[in-house]
């Protein structure tokens, strides 16, 4: 008998990762309510890290003091994908981590090994609890985090698509928009770099990862591409094929 995908498939783990601006978040958050899966944003997860760093007197220039803090904040993050939720030691995260000075030393305090250790955990932890299934997005999730993942997804656009859907979203400290392009750019650039050269766990697509370029596509294309390779993920999930064949 033909297996019929629901609207809400078998508990599926999908991994989805790429640089700054490609749509993870918006296309992760989309994909996870429509299918009725968990979400979580693990770049949230290190903002939130970094920022209570920032607050807490940690040298972010320093990686072992960086390193020495790693276990001391309790990192809680939600899994609704339509109300996505973040805390740093029970206090709310999820605007302070969106501030330029965050964006500016996440890549720094990500790169530290005690630190990827202590957050990957968290992530695995978050995963297998998650019952109904759920959308992990980030650098590193179909490489390091979860390679035995359903279906791995990696999105990327071009520089030029990428800085211009971000500028209009970044704030300064004192919560004014950043509107200067060219300097939007180079920063993502600057991040990537940094995220993809590092030692530990570097944004990288894993081998059987599906790339969507996002480039001339809409958001709400992007939404229904991945939406339909979560729905062939999951049948093929039930029909009991191995994961590695998920993926593809
Ligand atoms: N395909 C797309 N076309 C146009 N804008 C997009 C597209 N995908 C995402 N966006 C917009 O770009 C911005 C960054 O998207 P986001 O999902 O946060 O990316 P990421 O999580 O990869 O950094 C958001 O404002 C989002 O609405
Ligand atoms: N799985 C992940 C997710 C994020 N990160 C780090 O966290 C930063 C912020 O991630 P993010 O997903 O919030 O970044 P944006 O794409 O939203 O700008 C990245 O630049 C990485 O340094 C990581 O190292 N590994």
């Amino acid at each position: 008998m033909p297996t019929t995908v629901s609207a809400t498939p078998a508990a599926v783990i999908v991994a989805i990762d790429g640089p700054s601006g490609t749509g993870k978040s918006s296309t992760s958050k989309a994909v996870a309510a429509q299918l009725g899966l968990s979400y979580l944003d693990t770049g949230a997860q290190y903002r939130a890290i970094t920022w209570w760093m920032l607050s807490n007197g940690v040298d972010v220039s320093d990686q072992q003091a960086i390193a020495a803090a790693a276990d001391k904040p309790s990192i809680v993050s939600g899994t609704d994908p339509r109300q996505p939720a973040i805390s740093a030691d029970g206090l709310d995260a999820a605007g302070p981590i969106r501030t330029q000075e965050v964006t500016a030393a996440v890549s720094a305090v990500s790169a530290v090994p005690e630190v990827r250790t202590r957050i990957t955990e968290l992530q695995r932890t978050i995963a297998a609890s998650a019952d109904g299934g759920i959308v992990v997005e980030g650098r590193d999730i179909g490489t390091t985090v979860l390679p035995g993942a359903d279906l791995k997804v990696f999105l990327t656009a071009s520089p030029e698509a990428r800085a211009a859907r971000r500028s209009g979203e970044l704030k300064t400290t004192e919560g004014k928009p950043v509107t200067d392009l060219a300097a939007t750019q180079q920063a993502l650039t600057a991040r990537d770099k940094a995220d993809s050269s590092r030692k530990t766990s570097p944004l990288k697509k894993a081998d059987d990862a599906v790339e969507v370029d996002t480039t001339e596509l809409t958001l709400e294309q992007v939404i229904e591409c991945v939406v339909t390779l979560v729905e062939k993920a999951a049948a093929r999930k039930a029909e009991g094929e191995p994961v590695e064949e998920a993926a593809r």
